[in-house]
């Protein structure tokens, strides 16, 4: 099997400056769906880094009846709805990208949208994290069939319950783990955790040399969900995206630390800045 690193040079399409003449719409919509009573942090981390990765506009989806707030005070550009209200016709089909899972729960409420967002959606790209990951592990949804190109991005413990074996097997061999994943899931595979995996479904595999331990606490894989959703949704090639969030990640990480800022403490909402600092001052300087 080979595998390559990520490497930033081979990601030339995240380093273009933009258009003089350009307007939000050239950066795409993303919509974004989790945040269950409890979780609704997660939902916003992934938000903000999304909008702050450079997507045009994002829609935020609340996996509850009504919306737990009407706005976001330190990221008010977001537009904030409930998961029901994002998956009906109208905003639909502007939406260019998903990313669905992000403190989602697992009640049957849950379950019920992540139905309707599978089965509605159609040939867009969808990133699953999180507790979509788990639902559908927990019931055993087929995704073969989907019109979507599907993104799964587990950590080592989700990735066991979509495998049906244990965190240990996934990691003694990770990639062997990350190729079955991309198989029954039909999908691009992002396999969390230290040296992050990337498969295609050719399977091809990059692997993440960046990064540090300051990525060890809450919240930092909803962050990486919306970098990813981002990327894609401002038409980035997939192949370029998702190592190229990856990658993004990684840095803002290494970034916050060389400023002791980190790894100690560093917190989730403090990578999309520094990562926005990144791609900025590679694409300009
Ligand atoms: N602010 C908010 O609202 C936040 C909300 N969040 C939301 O919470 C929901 C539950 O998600 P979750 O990931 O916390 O729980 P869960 O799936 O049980 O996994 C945890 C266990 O997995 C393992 N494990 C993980 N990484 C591993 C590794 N590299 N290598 C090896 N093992 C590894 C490890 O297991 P252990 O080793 O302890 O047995 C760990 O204890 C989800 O929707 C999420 O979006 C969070 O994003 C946080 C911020
Ligand atoms: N030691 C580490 N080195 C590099 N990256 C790490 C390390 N620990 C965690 N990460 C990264 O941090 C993120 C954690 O994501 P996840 O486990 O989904 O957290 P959460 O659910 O709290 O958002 C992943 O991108 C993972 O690869």
């Amino acid at each position: 099997m080979i595998t390559n690193d990520i490497e930033i040079r081979n990601l030339t399409e995240l380093l273009k400056k933009r258009n003089l003449n350009t307007h939000k719409g050239d950066y795409g919509t993303i919509g974004i769906i989790g945040g269950s009573n409890g979780m609704e942090g997660s939902l916003l981390l992934a938000a903000r880094a999304a909008i702050k990765i450079g997507a045009g506009k994002v829609l935020v989806g609340f996996t509850q009846n009504t919306t737990p707030f009407n706005i976001d005070f330190m990221q008010p550009e977001l537009m904030l709805r409930t998961a029901y209200n994002l998956l009906k016709v109208d905003d639909i089909t502007r939406i260019h990208t998903w990313v669905i899972g992000c403190g989602m729960g697992k009640n049957h409420q849950s379950i019920n949208i992540l139905n309707k967002a599978i089965n509605k959606i159609n040939n867009q790209f969808i990133v699953l994290d999180a507790d979509a990951l788990n639902i559908i592990a927990q019931n055993n949804l087929n995704l073969q069939e989907s019109t979507n190109t599907l993104i799964i991005t587990p950590h080592p413990k989700e990735a066991a319950r979509l495998l049906k074996c244990t965190t240990l097997e996934i990691q003694s061999n990770r990639i062997q783990a990350a190729i079955e994943l991309t198989k029954k899931y039909n999908s691009w595979t992002i396999l969390k955790g230290y040296r992050t995996i990337v498969c295609s479904p050719e399977n091809k595999i990059l692997v993440s040399k960046n990064g540090n331990p300051g990525l060890a606490s809450a919240g930092t894989g909803d962050v990486l969900a919306g970098m990813i959703g981002s990327l894609l949704t401002q038409s980035i090639s997939i192949e370029q995206a998702l190592p190229g969030a990856v990658w993004l990640h990684g840095a803002a990480a290494e970034y916050l630390a060389n400023n002791n800022n980190g790894p100690i403490g560093m917190t989730a909402s403090e990578l999309p800045e520094a990562a926005r600092k990144i791609r900025n001052q590679l694409c300009y300087n």
